[in-house]
């Protein structure tokens, strides 16, 4: 497996990754087409904010497992081309939290306190003492917007240092906002309110330039720091603002286009404290954010879960080991009901009886969707099979319940059209021995594996004899046969598994005999 690095991580991650044996390539400098030959033969592409993970890299990396983001903010990551590719997107959203709060708590002294500015004139051997008549944050009001994991750590700092705390945050809870002693307040408030404001939230359309022109005149007198992402507040306005004195300072560790470009007007106006995007540059943060990371893609690669993918559904790691057998299980009868059924899928059903009930099993639903889809889609996983549902209108439902008659857990996956259905039931022997114990209504025990024959017929003298024939004439050998019967006489289904494929015209010579109702071959492809 081979790992790509365009953006600089701590070397406990890099280790970690040698470790675990993977080939590591650290490639710092590439962009656009350099990245794209980069990454064509990677399983696993490493990033913090420095690279732009765009459709085209997810095109150009055809075995890409996942990306990890060492960091937390993914704006740089088109999530909905991974998802469409069948890639995870993870991230590190603990590792640099302190960091970040420790960065912005300094950004909010340096611009009270002039600190760079003053520094650069003393290092030029001017004593500009009387020039600097600093602002106490003690007894001022921050206003916070996103009250998010940094957002908390900086109220809890700056809480502490004497500060009122108000905070605008449509998405938490007024309980949590209480606890870190602030006053959730609608956007207008906050801003009004703020000696000092920061910004905590992610960058998206919805916070793109949320902080303009007519934000910034509601904070008269007042400082703005972002140490969140560029273009949260929009640059020419907020140098405007500290420039005409509509704001007393700002402090920004952040840039709508990193690295800036020597023209950013933020960079123009004296009263701006600018660092180059160091909230997460600590030792600490950094060897958090890289091994956790790592440990990630070492997930990924072994199929097991991954603690902070975005755009994949995700298993408690504790709950996995009871979860983990019913996910190929799941696959398996997903894929068996969607090759016997002759309709266009339009709902999906996964229905969960017995002990797995109790569990968390959205992953074992998409794995379903997965095995109903694959016959249809050439790269189908896990990560983009809800959205391909979604996208091609399927319905799909989960239903859980604790009473199971006969086994001590099933799962069905059933595939209809509105009109008709058929449904394939999966349990485990033993705890891992998995078998197919219900096909379209029979009761069956068919080991799902490799290829097998699903023969529909009427329960009559000479019809095995008839397939057995039928299959050794096409040297087809035969590893292993259920029949199952409802009545005597009544209509049957027979189940072999083969090993090998069946040709055309002898499925049709089977199909053919009178005593036969239907045949299906059905591939599985999981003979290793
Ligand atoms: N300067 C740096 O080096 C670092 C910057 N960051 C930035 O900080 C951001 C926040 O990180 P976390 O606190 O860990 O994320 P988080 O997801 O824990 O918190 C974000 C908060 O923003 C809120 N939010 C979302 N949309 C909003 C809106 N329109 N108005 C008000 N609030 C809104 C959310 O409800 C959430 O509570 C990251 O997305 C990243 O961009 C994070 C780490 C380091
Ligand atoms: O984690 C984040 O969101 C950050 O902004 C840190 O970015 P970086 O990893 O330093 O490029």
């Amino acid at each position: 497996m081979k790992v790509l690095v365009t953006d600089p991580i701590a070397d406990a991650g890099l280790d970690r990754l040698r470790e675990a044996g993977y080939e590591v390539e650290t490639a710092y400098d590439v962009e656009g087409e350099s990245l794209l030959d980069a990454v064509s033969d990677a399983n696993a592409l490493v990033v913090r904010s420095g690279t732009d993970v765009t459709e085209a890299v997810f095109e150009a990396a055809p075995d890409l497992v996942i990306v990890g983001r060492a960091g937390i903010g993914v704006d740089n990551i088109d999530i909905d081309a991974a998802t469409d590719h069948g890639v995870i997107v993870a991230n590190a959203p603990e590792g640099n939290v302190r960091a970040a709060a420790e960065h912005t708590v300094a950004m909010a002294f340096a611009t009270a306190r002039s600190i760079p500015q003053a520094h650069v004139r003393l290092r030029a051997g001017e004593w500009a003492k009387g020039d600097y008549l600093g602002t106490e944050l003690n007894g001022k009001t921050l206003g916070i917007v996103g009250l998010g994991r940094v957002g908390q750590e900086v109220a809890k700092r700056l809480g502490s240092l004497g500060m009122e705390l108000v905070a605008y945050d449509p998405y938490i809870g007024q309980e949590r906002a209480e606890q870190l002693g602030a006053e959730l307040v609608d956007f207008e408030a906050c801003l009004e309110h703020a000696d000092f404001l920061t910004v905590h939230t992610p960058l998206t359309p919805e916070t793109e330039g949320m902080i303009a022109e007519d934000e910034l005149a509601l904070m008269e007198g007042g400082y703005v720091v972002n140490c969140a992402r560029g273009g949260v507040v929009d640059e020419p306005a907020l140098a405007a603002a500290v420039e005409d004195g509509t704001l007393a300072g700002a402090a920004v560790d952040v840039f709508a286009d990193e690295p800036v470009d020597a023209d950013n007007p933020l960079l123009a106006v004296e009263d701006i404290v600018v660092t180059p995007h160091l909230g997460a540059a600590t030792e600490a943060a950094q060897e958090h954010v890289a091994t956790s990371i790592a440990d990630q893609i070492v997930a990924a690669f072994n199929d097991e879960p991954v603690a902070n993918a975005l755009n994949a559904p995700s298993i408690d790691e504790s709950a996995f080991p009871r979860v983990q057998p019913y996910i190929e299980l799941a696959e398996t009868a997903g894929k068996i009901a969607a090759q016997m059924f002759d309709g266009r899928v339009s709902e999906v059903r996964v229905r969960y009886e017995g002990d797995i009930a109790d569990e968390d099993v959205e992953f074992v639903t998409a794995s379903a969707l997965k095995g109903v889809f694959e016959p249809l889609e050439w790269q189908v996983n896990a990560v983009n099979a809800p959205k391909i549902a979604e996208e091609r209108g399927i319905e799909v439902t989960e239903e859980k319940t604790r009473q199971s008659e006969d086994f001590q857990s099933l799962v069905t996956v059933t595939v209809g059209d509105g009109t008709d259905s058929i449904g394939a039931s999966g349990s485990l022997f033993a705890g891992d021995d998995p078998r197919i114990v219900r096909l379209d209504g029979y009761r069956v025990d068919a080991v799902p594996h490799g290829q097998m024959l699903v023969v529909r017929n009427y329960d009559r003298p000479g019809v095995l004899g008839l397939i057995g024939t039928v299959l050794g004439d096409n040297d087809v050998n035969i590893a292993g046969m259920f029949n199952g019967r409802e009545t005597v006489g009544g209509e049957a289904m027979t189940v072999y598994n083969l090993d090998e494929p069946v040709p055309d015209d002898a499925v049709e010579q089977i199909r053919t005999d009178e005593r036969i109702i239907d045949v299906k071959q059905i591939t599985l492809g999981n003979d290793d």
